[in-house]
């Protein structure tokens, strides 16, 4: 290692096993390793850094202990001659030397990942447990029954150990840590196991442990874990330069934007990115691509390092040539904020965050074109009831006459009755020639209606509007090309007749989240605003949280997705074990596109975290209901220390939010803050409240998932479809199974299902005989706080779980 004069520049990554160092020290710890990193990337040959060579990790690779401050030490890997450093574990107190010494050190064949495992930790906690019991009988000899589940009950068994049917190779085969295994074969029982767990294991090695665990087999972790994190190449697990080069597991920190993200786990979306999450991220697409998984998988991390990969390409300029979108007003506001903690204002700079309805809202503006003023969906809905009346043709509802406008006549370009008449209507009813004619004249009633008032419109109109114009423009960017082309490349045709604007396609790159919930106008919008070409559009997107609109087809809309341009993310990084298993049951056996022609499931879809099982409380009326969360809010806040901002209450409708937010305020004196469209400031330490919708894309500490009753979710209203509209009612009832599953799925450590009268068809069959009595509660009888008996004391990465609560089954 170069130790001259003059200042050496050096690439610095830290490894994500040194972040979970990091994360349990404490704040001291995370400034005095990021202050590290910053001198050590500016200059290695600082003697004050007090770099010591420990061993070669191999032919081309040397260990470094250092020290980052004076209790705090760093073992590194330095290939390149010193070029590449790579921060792979933090210790601090009087042993830190001593610990970071013994660490074994290998790169994992599979991932071909620099991995690290304390062994003689790991035997002090479990190896010593399992030797105060009996010896467990040795392994399985290699290639002999190594499948088969070993069941998913935590219970403990001293004769058999908890891996014993899975053979040496076949763990290392999936991914599993070789130096680990001398220790796993001693791991007998769930106890151990939860000890094993502690330990900051490699991402990979936990997920596959856990998967076996819960009775996975085999040839399934193998698909959704060990295959996403392969190698694209043979791994020659003795190269140290190529392994340090790899992304896998490891921040780039070259950039201060994402290094005050170090040690921080509400962060670390920041520095580290799952393998499959990094090959979306940087990948290079033919044209579009997109990307599904269940809630808290990380797409929206995804579309966030996209977006900043896309950036970092762009030629160099002061114009905003990539959009970030998403449906909901509020999500763009917290997209934007995240996307800054992410790349800095200066990245920002280059894109426009909006959410959809705003974008197309802005397009009409600028054509000057009177815009009007959208009637909120109530009203929408109300004119169809008008209109009906006036016109007499009562034969179809209002709610189906809005979504047949939407996703029909708009979707299809419908401007005469011949093009109603002949449109695809696949996925909807079945009506005849007839029928289709009544409905064609309650349109015609129905913009006639809305034209009369001249600045009254909806926002499916404005949609449409907006890409009617872009297409416009599109068309004639692509004439001009081509006469350009003809032409031999004469710049000067792409000037706008008169504007001096140079006429060009609105964007370069589109990324879109939350992509279930556009309209096919909205789709068209986007289509006409990028060229298709090489990574036009991204987009990320789940169906089982689609809760707005209905099923579109990308390929329709001219946005293919096929082969490696489609992939699903499965490991959530938000939601605990526990309250997973809650949220899947809900939707489980109902089927789900995949944004496209096909059909999505959550296979393979899981969590490594763990904490709390799901509470319930039940009420027998809704005051009581709502003093009994407000008590457990205060509770939370009181004893566990959790911020008000971090919790937050899901209700059915906005009344509803008006109610809580009453009795938490003014009966409660708590801090609580309604959820609107335009978000919540972070910075307010209040409690939000806010509808199911509200909290699609955000997540919260704790959620209280309140008035689950029946006749609430889903609303008595659909009780009218159930006989005369039987797909009608089926397609309600999954809107509000999917809308459940979202608000569920925004808990990151605790999720509380409250509810007055009876329980929801959605929950659990004996959820009315198990659940805690808000009644007791508000006696003072209520379950004490204890942390759930069981539950695996695993990494949880995020806030602390020291919640309240007492696991319902
Ligand atoms: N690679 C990662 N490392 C650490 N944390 C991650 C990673 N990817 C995602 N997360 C965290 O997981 C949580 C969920 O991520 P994100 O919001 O992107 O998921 P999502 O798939 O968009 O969820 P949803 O569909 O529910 O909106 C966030 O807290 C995020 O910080």
């Amino acid at each position: 290692m170069n130790h001259g004069a003059g200042r050496a520049r050096t690439r610095v990554h830290v490894g994500r096993q040194a972040h979970g160092d990091v994360e349990p020290r404490g704040g001291a710890v995370a400034d005095a390793v990021t202050e590290f990193v910053r001198r050590l990337r500016d200059d290695r040959t600082n003697r004050a850094l007090r770099l010591r060579f420990l061993r070669r990790a191999g032919d081309n690779g040397d260990l470094y202990l250092a020290h980052a401050d004076t209790r705090c030490m760093v073992l590194l890997l330095s290939t390149d001659g010193g070029d590449e450093m790579r921060v792979l574990a933090v210790r601090d107190g009087p042993r830190a030397r001593d610990e970071l010494t013994r660490l074994t050190v290998e790169i994992n064949p599979v991932s071909g990942a620099v991995e690290v495992v304390d062994q003689s930790e790991v035997s002090a906690n479990v190896v010593a447990l399992a030797d105060r019991t009996e010896p467990a009988p040795a392994p399985t000899p290699p290639g002999e029954a190594t499948s088969g589940p070993a069941g998913p009950a935590l219970t403990s068994s001293l004769r058999t150990p908890l891996f014993g049917r899975y053979d040496d190779r076949l763990l290392t085969d999936l991914g599993v840590i070789p130096s680990l295994l001398p220790a796993l074969r001693k791991v007998g029982t769930d106890e151990q196991f939860g000890k094993l767990l502690t330990h900051n294991l490699p991402e990979l090695t936990r997920d596959v442990l856990l998967a076996l665990r819960d009775g996975t087999d085999p040839a399934h972790v193998r698909q959704h874990i060990t295959d996403q994190w392969r190698a694209d190449e043979d791994v020659n697990t003795g190269d140290w330069a190529r392994a340090a080069q790899r992304a896998v597991s490891q921040a780039e920190t070259d950039d201060d934007a994402v290094l005050g993200a170090l040690g921080r786990s509400f962060d670390a979306w920041r520095l580290f990115l799952h393998p499959e999450q990094q090959r979306l991220a940087a990948g290079n697409f033919k044209g579009s691509a997109k990307v599904t998984g269940g809630p808290g998988t990380g797409k929206t991390v995804v579309a966030l390092h996209r977006v900043r990969h896309l950036v970092d390409r762009l030629p160099p300029g002061h114009s905003r040539p990539v959009l970030l979108t998403t449906y909901n007003t509020n999500l763009a506001l917290d997209l934007k904020e995240r996307l800054r903690q992410l790349g800095g204002d200066e990245r920002l700079r280059r894109v426009d965050v909006k959410s959809i309805d705003v974008l197309a809202r802005e397009i009409v503006q600028e054509s000057r074109t009177e815009v009007g003023r959208p009637l909120d969906d109530d009203a929408a809905m109300n004119l169809w009831h008008t209109v009906r009346n006036e016109t007499g043709l009562l034969d179809h509802d209002a709610d189906f006459l809005d979504t047949e406008f939407k996703h029909v006549v708009l979707a299809g370009r419908c401007v005469t009755w011949e093009d109603y008449r002949r449109v695809g209507r696949s996925g909807r009813k079945r009506i005849s020639t007839a029928q289709r004619h009544e409905v064609w004249q309650l349109v015609q009633a129905y913009k006639a209606y809305l034209e009369a008032q001249p600045r009254r419109t909806t926002y499916a109109l404005i949609a449409e509007q907006a890409a009617s114009l872009e297409q416009r423009r599109m068309d004639r960017f692509e004439e001009q090309a081509r006469y350009k082309e003809e032409q031999g490349g004469l710049d000067l045709i792409h000037r706008e007749a008169g504007s001096g604007m140079w006429l060009k396609p609105r964007y370069r790159h589109i990324v879109v989240d939350e992509a279930q919930d556009l309209s096919a106008s909205h789709w068209r919008l986007l289509r006409a605003m990028v060229r298709k070409g090489p990574n036009d559009i991204f987009l990320a997107g789940d169906a089982h949280q689609r809760i707005y609109g209905s099923r579109i087809v990308l390929s329709h809309q001219g946005i293919e997705v096929r082969g490696r341009a489609s992939r699903r993310l499965t490991l959530n990084y938000r939601t605990t074990r526990q309250i997973l298993g809650s949220a899947n049951r809900l939707i489980e056996g109902e089927p789900f596109d995949d944004l496209d022609t096909g059909t999505d499931t959550l296979d393979g879809y899981r969590s490594v975290l763990t904490g709390l099982a799901p509470q319930f409380w039940r009420a027998p009326d809704r005051l009581t209901e709502m003093r009994a969360v407000a008590t457990l809010v205060k509770e939370r806040h009181d004893r566990h220390g959790t911020p008000y901002s971090a919790m937050a209450v899901s209700v059915p409708d906005g009344a509803l939010a008006q109610e809580f937010a009453n009795v938490l305020v003014k009966e409660f004196r708590l801090p609580a803050v309604e959820l609107g469209k335009d978000g919540v400031r972070p910075d307010t330490d209040a409690v939000r409240i806010g509808t199911m919708h509200r909290f699609k894309g955000l997540e919260f500490q704790r959620v209280f998932l309140t008035s689950v009753g029946e006749g609430q979710v889903p609303h008595q209203r659909i009780e009218r479809y159930r006989l005369t509209n039987p797909d009608r009612y089926r397609q309600e009832e999954q809107r509000a199974r999917s809308l459940v599953f979202v608000a569920a799925t925004r808990a990151r450590d605790e999720l509380v299902v409250t509810w007055s009268g009876r329980a929801s068809r959605f929950l659990p069959p004996d959820a009315d005989a198990t659940a805690f009595r808000a009644t007791d509660l508000l006696r003072k009888k209520g379950p004490t706080s204890v942390r759930v008996s069981g539950s695996l004391p695993g990494p949880v990465s995020g806030a602390s779980t020291g919640a309240a609560g007492t696991a319902v089954a």
